[in-house]
């Protein structure tokens, strides 16, 4: 790629560097750069666990160290920047990550492991775009660069004289190449600037690829910046995904340029309902679940397995590639990333749940979405041929099966979500939540895990609890319990602090009320509400959608944060909190007065 001036670009920029790191910003002034420096609060304590490679951990990082900066600054500044750099460096060898080290013992154990191999550095770097009209909203660019370095054999003397030296310790894998530590290398493969901690010349390049580019260059490399626009993780890859695949369908850019950028969208809108069939018979009929467990079976194998035609399978597994969701060669078809990530059934942060959830209960819905505008109502009596006089249980929880298919659907959108709920405010104050609603208990879990001093009860109906057991997790945590009961009947377990996460969307006002109602009154002064909605502010295609999904399905409806805090100021709550956590759910807290 060739590369064009970028630092200009950014003149007259208000550009933050989200880092403590005293390299990061000299390798930053060196380049002729003009920005702040905010340091970064967020701890980098993710789990490490969680992700399928060390550079998407270092990436995560980058990324909640950059928009850590990017939420605070407004409020804590009094002044928004335009763009917001976070970095995350380590050092990883024989399938470990070494961030670091706590002390010079830790030092000792990271550079004896270094000594006489070779190791990657991935710095992962994140670019917060701000962009304020009444609002803010975040565009998120991220990437990593790896440099391998080879260290010499290293002597116990040497080893300690360094360790010594003082300089180890603020350092990634407990040495710095470009002073001391450079004594240790034998060879450098790679952006030198990536070890000492940012990778200068990919930054540009990214910046080159915002600033002077189109976003819909045929240019292989744009491919590679991908777009957070209030959405999570996975839209943003369906993002990529969508675009490639219009990139295939029309035989190249060119077509697509010539068709211009409305036509995109049409094409998409228009042929939206074969793009998600393809998606939902794929994952109804075991597809992706099976090439996760053999992956490279040719589509006559598929068929045999998935017990299907051969002809039929060869289409759906042909419109499975071309939507990025399998990856073909020769003939043989396995998983793309996207798939294992989202579209098997046991992947930690798998949507199977909700994809048949959309499937068999709201693409039916849907189809009646006229009849839903005309009538403002939910369309349960034209799609199921029931009405729906109390959504759950005459709909939801009145067979087994469905009722399954329910609690997965909502399990899987409180994992892929539940963490950036649970993080989202300091909740160390509060001892004791009670999430009501809570089903399957995910939300809790992940709550339990961000703090360590919480305890929490999950308060859903009899028919949910006795199935929740189904959904704990390996590792159960006794910090986490089941109470059976009716939210708008029962007495509600005592806590500090109240969880509704996607229940209140449910309810029309009135019903709002009622529960809202028993919970102020279950509340003392301190004590809080915490709300996991899809804001309907700043209506991003999703929020809007949701909108309509209420519409169609349930009694209530998605609201604006206004329309919540009013709700909620009526029994008693204020002080309240957004944190729009670029995820599915919004988190909003509101705190009994
Ligand atoms: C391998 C290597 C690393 N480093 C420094 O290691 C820190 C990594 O830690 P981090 O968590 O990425 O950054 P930080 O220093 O904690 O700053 P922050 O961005 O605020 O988290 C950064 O400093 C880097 O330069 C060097 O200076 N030289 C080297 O050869």
């Amino acid at each position: 790629m060739v590369l064009n001036p970028v630092i200009s670009k950014l003149s007259g920029k208000l550009v933050v560097l989200a880092s403590a790191s005293p390299r990061r910003l000299e390798i930053l002034r060196n380049a002729g750069l003009r920005f702040e420096v905010v340091p970064s609060w967020f701890k980098e304590t993710l789990d490490k666990r969680l992700f399928k490679s060390p550079q998407e951990y270092a990436v995560e990082t980058a990324k909640q160290k950059a928009l850590e900066v990017a939420r605070r600054m407004p409020f804590k500044h009094l002044k928004t920047p335009d763009i917001v750099i976070g970095a995350d460096t380590i050092v990883t060898v024989d399938g470990l990550i070494l961030e670091k080290p706590v002390d010079k013992d830790d030092a000792y154990r990271m550079l004896s492991r270094l000594s006489g191999k070779e190791h990657s550095v991935f710095t992962g770097v994140a670019i917060v775009l701000c962009h304020e009209k009444e609002k803010i909203d975040y565009q998120l660019i991220d990437f990593y660069e790896e440099t391998k370095v080879k260290f010499a054999d290293l002597s116990e003397d040497m080893l300690w004289e360094y360790i010594n030296s003082g300089e180890p310790m603020d350092k990634a894998g407990g040495y710095g190449i470009q002073a001391l530590g450079g004594m240790l290398v034998e060879f450098v493969h790679g952006d030198f600037l990536n070890v000492v901690g940012f990778p200068l010349n990919h930054f540009c390049k990214q910046l080159d690829l915002i600033y002077n580019r189109c976003p819909f260059s045929s240019d292989e490399e744009s491919a590679s910046v991908e777009l957070h626009h209030n959405t999570s993780e996975m839209l943003k890859q369906e993002f990529g995904v969508l675009r490639s695949w219009l990139k295939k369908y029309f035989r190249g850019y060119s077509t697509v340029k010539t068709l211009g950028y409305i036509s995109h969208f049409v094409f998409v809108f228009i042929t939206f309902p074969t793009l998600l069939q393809a998606l939902f018979t794929a994952s109804k009929m075991g597809v992706f679940d099976l090439l996760q467990r053999k992956p490279g079976l040719d589509a006559a194998q598929v068929a045999q397995e998935i017990k299907a035609a051969v002809k039929g399978t060869e289409g759906l597994l042909g419109a499975c590639v071309s939507l990025g969701l399998l990856q073909s060669k020769e003939k043989f078809y396995k998983n793309t990333d996207l798939a294992t990530r989202y579209l098997w059934s046991d992947s930690p942060f798998s949507l199977h749940g909700y994809i048949q959830h959309c499937n068999e209960t709201l693409w039916p819905l849907f189809s009646h979405l006229e009849s839903a505008v005309r009538e403002g109502t939910n369309q349960h009596e034209r799609a199921f041929g029931k009405k729906a006089n109390d959504l759950f249980q005459d709909t939801y929880y009145n067979n087994q099966s469905v009722k399954l298919r329910f609690m997965n659907a909502m399990h899987s959108i409180a994992k892929v979500t539940g963490k950036a709920v649970a993080t989202a405010f300091d909740l160390s104050s509060y001892k004791t939540a009670c999430d009501l609603g809570g089903c399957t208990g995910a939300i809790a879990y992940e709550l339990t895990k961000a703090h360590p001093e919480m305890s929490v009860t999950v308060f859903d109906l009899p028919e949910v609890v006795e199935m929740s057991e189904h959904f704990h997790p390996s590792h159960t945590d006794n910090r986490v319990s089941f109470v059976a009961g009716d939210f708008f009947k029962d007495e509600l377990p005592k806590a500090d602090l109240y969880i509704l996460a996607r229940i209140l969307h449910d309810w029309p006002d009135e019903k709002v009320h009622i529960l809202l109602k028993k919970i102020g009154d279950a509340c003392t002064p301190g004590c809080a509400v915490l709300l996991a909605e899809t804001m309907l502010d700043g209506q991003t295609a999703y929020s809007a959608l949701q909108g309509l999904n209420m519409l169609a399905q349930t009694e209530g409806m998605e609201r604006t944060e206004s329309q919540y805090a009013d709700l909620l100021s009526k029994h008693g709550f204020g002080d309240t909190r957004v944190v729009r956590t670029m995820n599915f759910l919004d988190a909003f807290l509101a705190v009994k007065m």
